[in-house]
């Protein structure tokens, strides 16, 4: 493998993780980033966000000499004594006006840098970007000799490290074959299935792909709701459809919708790129109305747990959430679900006290109380409310939690509780898509083979 000069601009979840992956592949890394504090964390080994192995391997990269730190984009290409011969971008591309993605970033990071670029090097986005977006770097460059390439990223926060390195699919795409060979090459050793394509295939795939998983979804979250309806239990349901390898187990649990820093924005980026091409994609239109709609689901099923009525009233009822950042595993509060329904339940009187454990109750990002553990929020409480999927809520005290609240009801938006453990300690629960039990289900049982369910 030929060891590459690398620079990436942007160390967030993406940057970083490319960086300090990167440099673990062997090459030698120069990481940009605006945010002069985030930096100076990251020159002393700090990594803000929770990410496992990322750490150490900022460490072992920084130890190694092949992960440096700059503030200026610039800079970047003034370090070492080979020139880089490869750029990330890895900047945000939130969601805009009209629910278009937001490039302002990007185009002002290009055109910071574009007469600083190293003669012949390739530029490639990374961040998520509308088809389209590789031809007008090309035009904002306005350089012969810098080949433009895009290489959609696909890692997941919370398994981002593991994500990079044991990658489904490396895709890369550019009108210039060459380029996108030498940067396919990069990745050589993780062995992973390629796609060469032109850049807008490249540009629509990683759409294409966020797009398909929140479709999947909305759909299991229509499911949970027939479930409900019928008399069905999901949790069975979804087991015998996984099993036929077309739809695979993963990605197949209801909850209170999906959320993030990606799905939300990319669905609606997709819907405007498909308005743009005079194109009506009701799929994902009926994906992202289903999502909203499962919100406010969330907030009639507490309503019946609390007052017995889905239209009750929530006025100066106290709830404590268990859950608050968008999945668990990670410490990102970007778009989270749990944040959409406290903000419903709030507008509906609601009085909320939360607790996450990746989440400070001294965290002044949040609108809501934030509690230090889930028995003080769970204090005088109407209901307890499990909206992100920690492991750890599992493991909880259930008899400590029914002395602690007013009235022992438990809404299970993510199916993560035991009915029968809470019954025994007194509660009430009721899950998502499936019949309120005081008891554990039968359950869906194979017979043969094992079962393997796993989002
Ligand atoms: N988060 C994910 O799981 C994920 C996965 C795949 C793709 N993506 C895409 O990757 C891109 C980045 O996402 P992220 O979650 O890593 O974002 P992030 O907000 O975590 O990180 C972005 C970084 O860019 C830095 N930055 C902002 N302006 C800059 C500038 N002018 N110069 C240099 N640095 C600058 C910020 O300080 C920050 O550290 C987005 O397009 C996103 O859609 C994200
Ligand atoms: O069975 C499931 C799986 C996920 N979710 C929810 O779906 C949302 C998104 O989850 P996930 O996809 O794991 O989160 P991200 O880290 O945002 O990753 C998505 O977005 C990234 C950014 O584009 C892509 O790179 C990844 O491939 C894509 O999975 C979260 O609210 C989850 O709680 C469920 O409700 N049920």
């Amino acid at each position: 493998m030929f060891a590459r000069n690398v620079a990436v601009i942007g160390t967030g979840y993406v940057g970083l993780t490319t960086g300090a992956c990167l440099a673990s592949l062997g090459h030698s890394v120069v990481c940009a980033d605006s945010d002069r504090d985030k930096v100076d964390r990251l020159r002393k080994g700090q990594v803000d966000i929770l990410e496992p192995e990322l750490a150490d391997l900022v460490a072992d990269g920084t130890a190694a000499g092949r992960l440096t730190w700059v503030t200026e984009a610039g800079a970047a290409f003034e370090q070492g004594t080979r020139p880089v011969e490869i750029v990330f971008l890895c900047v945000p591309t939130p969601m805009g006006a009209g629910g278009l993605a937001d490039l302002g970033v990007l185009e002002a990071v290009v055109d910071e840098i574009r007469t600083l670029l190293p003669p012949d090097c390739v530029l490639v986005t990374k961040s998520t970007v509308p088809v389209g977006t590789g031809d007008r770097i090309t035009q904002l460059l306005d350089r012969e000799d810098v080949a433009v390439v895009s290489n959609p990223e696909f890692l997941r926060e919370g398994t981002a490290v593991h994500d990079f390195l044991h990658p489904d699919r490396i895709v890369v795409g550019s009108a210039r074959q060459d380029a996108a060979e030498r940067v396919a090459a990069l990745y050589a050793r993780l062995g992973a299935p390629t796609v060469l394509t032109d850049g807008p295939s490249a540009e629509l795939i990683k759409y294409a792909a966020n797009c398909f998983l929140a479709m999947k979804l909305s759909y299991v979250n229509a499911v949970a709701e027939l479930c409900e309806r019928v008399g069905a239990d999901v949790v069975d349901v979804t087991e015998g459809m996984g099993y036929d390898r077309r739809i695979g187990q993963k990605f197949l649990s209801p909850g209170p919708g999906w959320g993030g820093s990606c799905l939300p924005k990319d669905t609606s980026a997709l819907l405007q790129l498909a308005d743009s091409a005079d194109f009506e994609f009701r799929l994902v239109r009926a994906a992202i109305d289903t999502n909203s709609r499962q919100h406010k689901r969330m907030v009639d099923k507490i309503r019946l747990a609390v007052t017995g009525s889905r239209t009750g009233s929530l006025s100066k009822v106290k709830l404590a959430l268990l859950g608050l950042t968008f999945k668990a595993g990670t410490d990102d509060l970007r778009d989270s679900p749990s944040l959409a329904v406290a903000a419903l339940l709030r507008q509906a009187g609601a009085d909320v006290v939360a607790f996450d454990p990746a989440v400070s109750p001294a965290d002044d990002r949040l609108p809501l109380a934030v509690a230090s553990d889930a028995y003080q929020a769970a204090a005088d409480a109407d209901a307890i409310v499990v909206l992100t999927e920690w492991p750890e809520f599992r493991r909880l005290d259930w008899p400590r939690l029914a002395a602690c609240v007013r009235t022992p009801a438990v809404v299970d938006t993510r199916n993560l509780l035991d009915p029968s453990v809470l019954a025994q300690a007194g509660f009430t629960w009721s899950g998502v898509g499936r019949p309120a039990r005081a008891e554990s289900p039968p359950g869906g049982h194979l017979l043969t083979g094992s079962a393997t369910a796993s989002r």
